[in-house]
């Protein structure tokens, strides 16, 4: 019985991958982040579904340490982001909205140069560098420079190089923008894969309802406030999300 108790206990006390609390963020008097609190529980994709300028990207930067506020807080698996930034960002992976991708370097060049960049070299970036690929189904393409890889090619790369450490969360900010609809169902189907399959804990910035199934957690974020937040089946209510998020919003998504 006291072993039993003492495990529950230890699972309970499990941090969440992420916690936002409180979060209040403006550019100079304009404010952007009101009072902004969710969390994503270990292994779950969480959609933030928000109209554009709803400040989607601004909870992005301040999430990967880009830019800092003093009110609110954020946790990172347990861990303090201003306190210990690096500690936090070590437990993240991140795609974000624009392109990061070197073009004129090749797939592999890229993951390696990143590799270097989180402090892996030789054998195990190799090796790390080798399982992204296929997992990405990109082995063929590792040659390939950047450049010559379609939309949906370019993202998967992006996606395997932000998977290379072993994140325990993945950070996607609109990450199908621009893709035509067969590699965007690809890349939603990918990611939702990654949660089922390998407990990988996701935040997934967009606008497009079609990418959020009823299962997912759902943070919808309109003018920098929180207007709801649960499972999508419990905000959607048995009605079509687009129509839900048309009737909170005013925006069609
Ligand atoms: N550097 C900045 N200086 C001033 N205002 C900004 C800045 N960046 C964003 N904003 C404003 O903050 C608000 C939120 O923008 P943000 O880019 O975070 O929203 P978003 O939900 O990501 O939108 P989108 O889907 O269009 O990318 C918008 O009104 C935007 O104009």
């Amino acid at each position: 019985m006291l072993g039993r108790r003492g495990k529950l206990r230890e699972v309970n006390q499990v941090p969440p991958g992420l916690s936002v609390e409180h979060l209040v963020f403006g550019y100079g008097r304009r404010q952007v982040l009101d009072d902004v609190s969710f969390s994503v529980g270990n292994g779950r994709f969480c959609a933030l579904l928000g109209p554009n300028g709803a400040g989607k990207t601004t909870l992005f930067s301040l999430l990967t340490g880009l830019i800092r506020t003093r009110v609110g807080q954020i946790e990172v698996c347990g861990v303090d982001m201003t306190r210990s930034p690096r500690d936090a960002l070590a437990h993240m992976g991140i795609v974000f909205q624009q392109t990061t991708l070197d073009l004129d370097l090749s797939v592999r060049r890229n993951l390696s140069y990143y590799a270097a960049l989180r402090g892996l070299h030789g054998r195990d970036a190799n090796r790390r560098i080798d399982v992204a690929l296929e997992r990405m189904g990109l082995a063929d393409r590792a040659k390939d420079r950047a450049r010559d890889l379609n939309g949906g090619h370019r993202r998967r790369t992006e996606i395997a190089r932000a998977l290379m450490h072993q994140p325990d969360i993945l950070l996607l900010d609109e990450p199908t923008v621009g893709l035509d609809p067969q590699s965007r169902a690809g890349i939603t189907d990918y990611v939702h894969d990654l949660c089922s399959d390998e407990g990988l804990t996701v935040l997934w910035a967009t606008h497009l309802v079609d990418e959020v199934r009823p299962d997912d957690d759902l943070v919808v974020l309109h003018h920098g406030r929180v207007l709801a937040n649960g499972t999508a089946a419990d905000v959607m209510q048995g009605q079509p999300l687009n129509e839900v998020f048309l009737t909170m919003t005013g925006q069609p998504a």
